[in-house]
């Protein structure tokens, strides 16, 4: 990163002015003052570097949610379990241990100097192998073949005192939308929580917060560091209220107890804002406040400390510093969650435990808490007095601290202090020498506020600038490689994908073309044979009718010639039905009724008299029937008949012999024209009206129209097939098509994904870079023995 691109502080961070406490003392210009004038310079610099970091960590944040709210791609929380660890019961000190030992601060020094990418890479190969510590859970498998790093601000924490279930399972079990919604709320408070380290890197003072269980003798401690009696001290529980000393210098040198209802509405200079409480009642009105007759929630008590700025931990000379005595950790849990709340505040905490009790469960949850940012405790194990076995009683205190604050027990000779402050207060001491154990509790507690106020003061910030910021780079890089890996997986999908479409869009053509081509050659072969066959049934039909239809002689001619219509009609209209099976047979149609009909056809086939006697066609002189023929009925012999046969004899024979052999002849003519008729007349019938149907299957439009009428049906079943299978494959090509829209959606979501994940990290790595860079550690200054 060039200089001009390095992240710079808003523009009000001008260069923090000194104290209140620097600024009284600067005037004296002796040695001591010209280095703690050095310090602040020092001190200002770092503050405004941190300034602008936490700035623009913000700003990543708030980035990061807006892209979770409205981008496609939703933040994906990296699993943590691998299946083995998550069957193992999960319990606070393992949780702890996990936390800790994944944190980029509690890595080696050496690897504070690599960007994350790097540290993030040594964490993926070196830490479990190298850490027996880390070899539990510095990174786990995320199910996908990865490892992951655990997160620390923002791990998703679920449990709520049941340790049985693991955090990881708990998580597994939410949709992904849900964990992506938590995610944003961690976030969120992250955002809140860099808006409060903004206020306390800006403010100048240091606030020193006093914690631990009930009765440990938090009050004893703030009044021997005091050298007063300022706070009760009570068997009892005795703090109900967060009591903050500070020097009266900060109150325009007057002492006064400020009781304070709304501490974010707190002025001064507004006694609205605050009730005056007589200092000589402070007990009584810590008492009322316990029993309920007073609702209060912070106490001020501005004291004057007249020691030197060289012994005073209050009027030091450098910063200002406010000592809060806190209600008992383990007093009620909403005062516990308040005292955690409050920790965002602080710079400094110092934990009294008792020497007797050592460190209970509340205790233990609130250096877990603390861990995120508070990296070194000030440990003060009180009443130490009370114990007889005083080695062992450091050796087990000392153990526990080493499980709960590793950077504390590496610093225990100068953070970790077994006191009884019960007997450095004033009226004990009435004048006399402190105890040494005390005297160097006061040093290395003053080196530790003031002297490392760099380290006390601006390691919080950084501390917690380390482990979001490792978070961010923990999540970009996780779904960065989530996204690769998506996008890789869309890409085949979307390759593999287009030959099968176009093998769809192949067959698709292939299958319609032969599904018409078989229509036609289909249709065709069925016209064609129920034409052939239609027209070639006469023949069969005239051969049939001779045994089919009984012959009763001449006296029953019509009815014959009645029955050869109606069965020659029949076996036509069984022909075209003959057709249709066929048809059917071959294309499964269910064709339309037939419009041949019996009836109808029948009357097409009916002969008039002349059709029935075809005589004239046989014989020349088929006239001289003539006079026989009227012997059967005036109905068979119409009027144009008879004239047409007189006319035919007379001009044959001559009128003059007509007479003379007339009857002979026609006698004979006519025996063996009825002899003739008689033999004949049954074939002549049906030769006649096989004729006729021959004609007017021929001539008329019945066999093109039964054709047409079977091919029709055959193609609408063709068609309606045809249909089908192009809508099973239209289906198909859409779910294709949809299927393609959807990947490519989801492939440029990818892209895009993996672009701003990787410039998250990106961001991510350089602002961890600039934060490393800020110095925080003062060089070590032996305290004196
Ligand atoms: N033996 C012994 N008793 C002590 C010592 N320091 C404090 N005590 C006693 O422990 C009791 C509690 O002391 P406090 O200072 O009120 O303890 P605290 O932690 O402020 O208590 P709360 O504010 O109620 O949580 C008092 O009775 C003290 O006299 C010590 O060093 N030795």
């Amino acid at each position: 990163m060039d200089e001009a691109d390095r992240p710079q502080p808003a523009s009000h961070h001008v260069l923090p002015s000194l104290s209140h406490a620097a600024a009284t003392t600067l005037p004296q210009e002796n040695q001591f003052n010209q280095n703690l004038f050095l310090q602040q310079q020092i001190f200002a610099d770092k503050s405004n570097r941190l300034l602008s970091l936490i700035q623009n960590t913000k700003g990543l944040l708030e980035e990061i949610r807006e892209t979770n709210a409205t981008k496609p791609w939703q933040t994906y929380y990296p699993s943590l379990q691998t299946p083995q660890a998550a069957t193992t019961p999960i319990t606070p000190a393992s949780t702890h241990q996990m936390r800790r030992s994944n944190s980029f601060h509690h890595e080696d020094d050496h690897d504070r100097g690599f960007p994350l990418q790097q540290r993030i890479q040594r964490s993926f190969t070196t830490s479990s192998a190298s850490s027996p510590q880390n070899a539990h859970a510095p990174v786990e498998n995320n199910g996908i073949g990865r490892l992951i790093p655990e997160l620390n601000v923002l791990k998703l924490d679920l449990k709520v005192g049941n340790y049985a279930t693991s955090n990881d399972a708990l998580l597994r079990g939410l949709e992904r939308n849900t964990i992506a919604h938590l995610l944003d709320g961690r976030i969120q408070q992250s955002v809140k929580h860099l808006d409060n380290l903004y206020q306390r890197v800006s403010d100048k003072s240091s606030k020193v917060l006093i914690t631990g269980d009930l009765n440990a003798g938090k009050s004893t401690l703030v009044n021997a560091l005091m050298q007063r009696t300022i706070l009760p001290i009570d068997q009892q529980p005795c703090t109900s209220l967060f009591c903050e000393v500070l020097d009266a210098q900060e109150n325009e040198g007057q002492e006064a107890v400020h009781a304070i209802k709304d501490p974010s509405v707190y002025n001064r200079e507004d006694p609205n804002t605050f009730t005056v409480v007589d200092m000589r009642h402070l007990e009584k009105f810590m008492n009322d406040v316990i029993d309920g007759y007073e609702d209060y929630a912070q106490l001020k008590v501005y004291c004057t400390d007249r020691r030197l700025v060289n012994d005073s931990l209050l009027h030091n000379g450098v910063v200002d510093i406010a000592l809060i005595d806190s209600p008992g950790l383990n007093r009620d849990s909403v005062k516990t969650t308040a005292l955690f709340a409050r920790q965002q505040e602080i710079d400094v905490v110092v934990f009294v435990v008792s020497a007797e009790n050592h460190f209970t469960l509340s205790g233990k949850e609130f250096l877990w808490n603390a861990a995120n940012e508070k990296t070194h405790i000030f440990i003060v194990v009180n009443r130490f007095d009370s114990i007889r076995d005083k080695e062992r009683c450091k050796r087990v205190i000392l153990d526990q601290i080493k499980q709960l604050s590793a950077k504390t027990y590496e610093d225990a000779d100068e953070l970790v202090h077994f006191v009884s402050a019960g007997s450095c207060l004033p009226e004990i001491i009435q004048g006399g020498d402190f105890p040494a154990d005390f005297l160097r509790l006061e040093e290395c507690l003053r080196s530790f506020v003031l002297e490392k106020r760099c380290k006390s003061k601006l390691a919080p910030a950084k501390v917690y600038l380390e482990n979001i910021l490792s978070d961010v780079s923990v999540l970009s890089d996780s779904n960065r490689q989530m996204a690769a890996e998506e996008l890789a997986k869309v890409r085949l999908e979307l390759e593999r994908g287009e030959p099968e479409y176009q093998d769809t869009l192949c067959r698709r053509e292939m299958v319609m073309e032969k599904i018409e081509s078989l229509t036609e050659e289909t249709c065709k072969l069925i016209d064609n044979m129920t034409r052939e066959r239609l027209i070639n049934s006469v023949d069969d039909i005239e051969n049939a009718v001779s045994t089919l239809v009984p012959w009763n002689g001449l006296l029953h001619i019509w009815q014959y010639s009645n029955d050869l219509r109606y069965v020659m009609a029949d076996l036509f209209v069984d022909r075209v039905k003959n057709c249709e099976t066929e048809a059917r047979e071959k294309t499964k149609i269910c064709p339309d009724p037939s419009r041949v009909s019996i009836g109808k056809l029948k009357d097409e086939l009916s002969l008039d008299f002349v059709d029935v006697f075809e005589v004239q066609d046989k014989l020349g002189v088929a006239s001289v029937s003539l006079g026989a023929v009227t012997m059967f009925s005036s109905k068979a012999l119409g009027y144009k008949s008879l004239v047409h046969s007189l006319f035919d004899i007379t001009s044959t024979v001559g009128v003059s012999n007509v007479r003379k052999w007339a009857v002979p002849v026609v006698t004979a003519a006519g025996l063996g024209l009825l002899i003739y008729i008689a033999a004949d007349m049954k074939h002549a019938l049906a030769r006649k009206t096989a004729r006729k149907l021959r004609a007017h299957i021929r001539e008329g439009s019945v066999v093109h129209e039964e054709a047409m009428r079977i091919t029709k049906d055959c193609r609408r079943v063709f068609k309606s097939n045809a249909w089908e299978i192009q809508n099973r494959f239209q289906k198909e090509i859409e779910a294709h098509e949809r299927r393609r829209a959807e990947q490519e959606k989801a492939a440029k979501d990818g892209e895009r994904a993996v672009v701003y994940f990787g410039k998250v990290f990106d961001k991510a790595d350089e602002l961890a870079r600039w934060v490393a860079a800020v110095e925080v550690e003062v060089e070590e200054r032996k305290v004196k023995a």
